[in-house]
């Protein structure tokens, strides 16, 4: 591509650059001394050459001849100096237009008027003194005009005005000779005052040749070297005149070839100057401009990216490889035509309305178009900037173009932007991204008077998953609950993932009531619910999870964000606590109960330290009524509140670590009622079962302190029974087993209770070294009324007979419960119908091995 160098981009004017241009070579012609040497052979040479040819006098012609020349080389000084290429030096050329041009006319009019009386009758009375008088002003402008030229005077203002001064001088001084010539001059003329006048003029022409001499040697100036080399035949022509007279045979030739010589040099002076430097320089800058173009061209066939330049009609002048391929055509054969001939009617017109507007502003237009090559079918965003070209007067001329590929960097930015709001896992909007639409909703409610929902979302038990299954497993979940979500809410509403296994919904433009934006909103809740209960599929397996949901409705008042956020979370708090897989809506209620939450958390901790938690004791019998044990349940006697059952406070002490201490004092408890119950015969071979949380199974050295305890209490580990939650399977199963493993070694038994109601997985059961299986109460409850419940019960003791396993079944009330569980092979049995959770002392009255234990009063 090449581009032409007329067209320049429309762009405010700015300081030009200026690149320094190489300091032209001064060839050997160039050199005074030639010019000198030239001049010198023509002198010799033209009277050697008349005297070869005629024999005549060697001399007779040559004067008028030499100040012919002389006059010529002075009027083309002057016509070199009236019009510099370079601006700046005009002002001291207009120096030597004035002076030579003074000097060139009083030269010609004293050598006309003395070549003329010299062949015919005077022209004038006294003819001789005016050509004198006009040749001496000559060799005053001379001597004036070299020394204001060694001074480094200038004269500013155009050429032909001091060519007018020039000729209004020459006019002065031919006017004054036309009358008497003043009398100072007829004295020094006709005196012998003339020839040391010549003398001081050459002393005044020496200083000024020295002057430009040093000038040139400092500023490394050949014209003023050239000038002082001029300026010194001047003054030997004069030092000729002053030593030798004006007349005689050598004198007057001599002196005259000197002016020649002078002049030669002179004009050598002003044309190298004036034409032959700035003309080099002229060709040097077309040169490097020339080497600068190709340079540009190579630089935009190289660009990656597309260029174009057309002119003011469309019509490209000029295009790089890229934009042939995007045309799919040579540059030749797009050169010439424009958009309409190349590409289809509808981009044509769209190109060709950006042309018009980049040049209609006059100003750089810039926008993104998505462009198809038509090489290769190469699709991509394209940056284009078309810049409006403008010619030396400053008319647009057309438009140069650039389109730069943006396709990687767009897509970087949108994967910038994804990961900054959205989640990598699942997709969805993330926290930042779901607060910045809260806000703009809630400003939208507060516009259109509807109102929206805000949905928190926590998946149950996704940690135990995550740690069973492990994070792979967890995040398909999560992924799969994501897709779940999205697909059970409308596209305007917003599902987003908060982090971990929190999610929020943001339900937009419901219902401008509150009752039934609120049955929208729990609408909604129940679909999530029921979509989320469906199993997964993880891992070839089939899974199931459940989520709790909290739902606050905004819009109605003008609520942060930050409040909304914690009505939502106390919501779903409850929703937690009313047994999951279900949804709470946000009532100022609920702010009521996590304060007593957080005061229950208080009171637990003193009431630990004041020995108010107490260890009440539940029968379990054998299939004949037969007292086996007991199971150890811990209960608070509140010294305000009476009496809390565990179902109270447990979950808390589990959410505050509180288990751990309280676990302990069940567990040192039971251990020193083992001891005292073997120290009589009768009691000696009871059990007593004590609840463990899965917190603190976990705990490190629970082995040791269980160990510790039966050790310190000396009780018999073969009487201790832990009672573990299926929600144990969840975590690390084989830590789990290798503990259960070290306490079964030392001969304590395990209990697994609440059968059926977790998360059973019967390749755990196999493993795990159990003793026994609690049916938990749930089926017991209905086990006449409920075929599914009565089938459970039959399939749980089926299993546990095949598994080896002891079976107890919990909440037995009544007769009818029992026969059942009898019929079907039950063994052990814990209910009110035995005797309800009482203090040792109760127990110790009521329940004796061996005698059929009496239903006892609650708890
Ligand atoms: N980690 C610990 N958990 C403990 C401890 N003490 C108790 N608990 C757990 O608290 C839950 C509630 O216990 P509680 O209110 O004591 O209820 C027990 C019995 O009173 C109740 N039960 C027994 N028979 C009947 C019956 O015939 N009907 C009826 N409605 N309820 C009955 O069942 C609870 C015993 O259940 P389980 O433990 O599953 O055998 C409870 O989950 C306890 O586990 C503790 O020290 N640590």
């Amino acid at each position: 591509m090449s581009l032409p160098s007329s067209l320049e981009p429309a762009r405010e004017p700015s300081k030009p650059v200026r690149t320094p241009l190489r300091p032209v070579r001064e060839p050997l012609s160039d050199a005074p001394v030639v010019t000198v040497a030239a001049a010198v052979l023509a002198l010799v040479l033209l009277p050697l050459a008349q005297r070869l040819s005629a024999g005549v006098d060697v001399l007779h012609g040559l004067e008028p001849f030499m100040e012919l020349v002389a006059v010529l080389l002075g009027l083309l000084v002057v016509s070199v100096s009236l019009r510099t290429f370079e601006r700046q030096e005009q002002a001291r050329a207009n120096v030597l237009v004035a002076g030579f041009g003074v000097a060139a006319a009083c030269n010609l009019l004293h050598g006309m008027l003395l070549h003329f009386d010299a062949a015919h009758p005077p022209l004038l009375a006294g003819s001789a003194d005016i050509s004198l008088w006009l040749s001496s002003w000559a060799r005053v402008a001379e001597v004036i005009t070299l020394w204001f030229t060694a001074m480094r005077l200038s004269a500013p203002g155009l050429g032909r005005t001091w060519l007018a001064v020039a000729c209004a001088i020459t006019l002065a001084i031919v006017g004054l000779s036309l009358g008497p010539l003043p009398g100072w001059f007829a004295q020094v003329a006709g005196s012998a005052l003339h020839q040391p006048l010549a003398l001081a003029l050459a002393l005044a022409l020496i200083v000024a040749a020295t002057v430009l001499q040093r000038s040139a040697r400092r500023n490394d100036q050949p014209r003023e070297r050239i000038l002082a080399w001029a300026t010194m035949a001047f003054a030997c022509g004069e030092i000729t005149v002053g030593a030798l007279g004006v007349h005689g045979s050598v004198a007057s030739p001599l002196a005259h070839g000197l002016r020649v010589i002078a002049y030669a040099l002179l004009y050598q002076a002003v044309f190298d100057a004036g034409i032959r430097r700035p003309f080099a320089r002229i060709q040097e800058a077309e040169s490097r401009l020339r080497e600068s173009e190709s340079r540009l061209a190579r630089v935009v066939s190289a660009m990656p990216d597309m260029v174009f330049l057309k002119d003011a009609d469309g019509v490209y002048l000029s295009v790089n490889p890229v934009f042939e391929r995007f045309i799919g055509r040579p540059e030749h054969q797009i050169v010439g035509r424009n958009d309409f001939d190349l590409t289809t009617p509808a981009q044509a017109r769209q190109f060709r309305q950006n042309d018009q507007r980049a040049m209609q502003t006059r100003q750089p237009l810039v926008y993104e178009e998505t462009l198809t090559f038509a090489e290769d079918g190469y699709q991509g965003r394209f940056e284009t900037i078309k810049t409006p070209i403008r010619d030396l007067h400053g008319r647009v001329t057309g438009v140069l173009g650039v389109c730069r590929d943006i396709t990687e960097r767009k897509r970087a930015a949108q994967e910038i932007e994804r990961l900054a709001f959205y989640d990598a896992l699942t997709g969805l909007p993330n926290r930042r991204l779901l607060l910045d639409r809260l806000q703009r909703s809630i400003a939208t409610c507060q516009r259109t008077h509807k109102l929206g929902a805000l949905l928190f979302i926590d998946l149950d038990n996704f940690k135990d998953l995550n740690d069973t299954l492990g994070h792979d497993m967890g995040d398909q979940l999560l992924a799969q609950v994501a897709t779940r979500l999205v697909a059970s809410v409308r596209a305007a509403d917003t599902v987003a993932r908060f982090g971990g296994d929190e999610f929020v919904v943001m339900l937009e433009a419901l219902a401008p009531d509150l009752r039934t934006a609120t049955a929208q909103a729990e609408m909604v809740a129940d679909k999530l619910l029921a979509s989320l209960n469906q199993p997964f599929a993880l891992d070839g397996g089939q899974h199931y999870s459940t989520l709790s949901i909290g739902v606050t409705l905004f819009g109605e008042q003008r609520l942060s964000v930050d409040e909304l956020l914690k009505r939502a979370d106390l919501a779903l708090y409850q929703a937690k606590a009313a047994g999951r897989n279900t949804q709470r809506f946000f009532d100022p209620d609920m702010q009521a109960a996590v304060n007593a939450r957080s005061n229950l958390e208080a009171d637990l901790r003193q009431g630990l330290a004041r020995a108010e938690l107490l260890v009440y004791y539940q029968p379990v019998v054998d299939h004949q009524a037969r007292l086996m044990g007991a199971e150890a349940l811990v209960r608070w006697r509140h010294p305000q509140r009476g009496m809390i059952g565990p179902a109270d406070f447990i979950p808390l002490a589990e959410q505050t670590g509180l288990i751990l201490p309280l676990g302990q004092y069940v567990l040192q408890t039971a251990c020193a009622q083992l001891q005292r119950w073997s120290q009589h015969p009768d009691t000696a071979g009871l059990s007593i079962s004590v609840n463990v949380s899965a917190r603190q199974f976990r705990q490190p050295g629970f082995v040791a302190q269980v160990l510790h305890q039966l050790k310190s209490h000396g009780a018999d580990p073969r009487r201790l029974k832990l009672e573990l939650t299926e929600s144990l399977l969840l975590g690390d199963i084989e830590d789990t087993i290798a503990r259960m493993a070290q306490l079964k070694s030392e001969g304590v038994g395990f209990a697994l209770d609440d059968f059926g109601t977790g998360y059973s997985s019967l390749s755990y059961l196999k493993r795990l070294p159990l003793d026994q299986i609690k049916i938990d109460q749930s089926f017991v409850r209905e086990v006449l009324a409920d075929p599914n419940d009565a089938a459970i019960v039959r399939t749980i003791l089926a299993l546990a007979k095949s598994l080896d396993l002891q079976v107890v079944a919990e909440g037995v009330e009544t007769t009818g419960q029992l026969s059942f569980l009898q019929l079907h092979g039950c063994e052990g049995f814990q209910g009110y119908l035995f005797g309800r959770p009482v203090p040792m002392e109760v127990f110790a009255c009521a329940h004796r091995p061996g005698k059929m234990p009496q239903p006892q009063a609650g708890p």
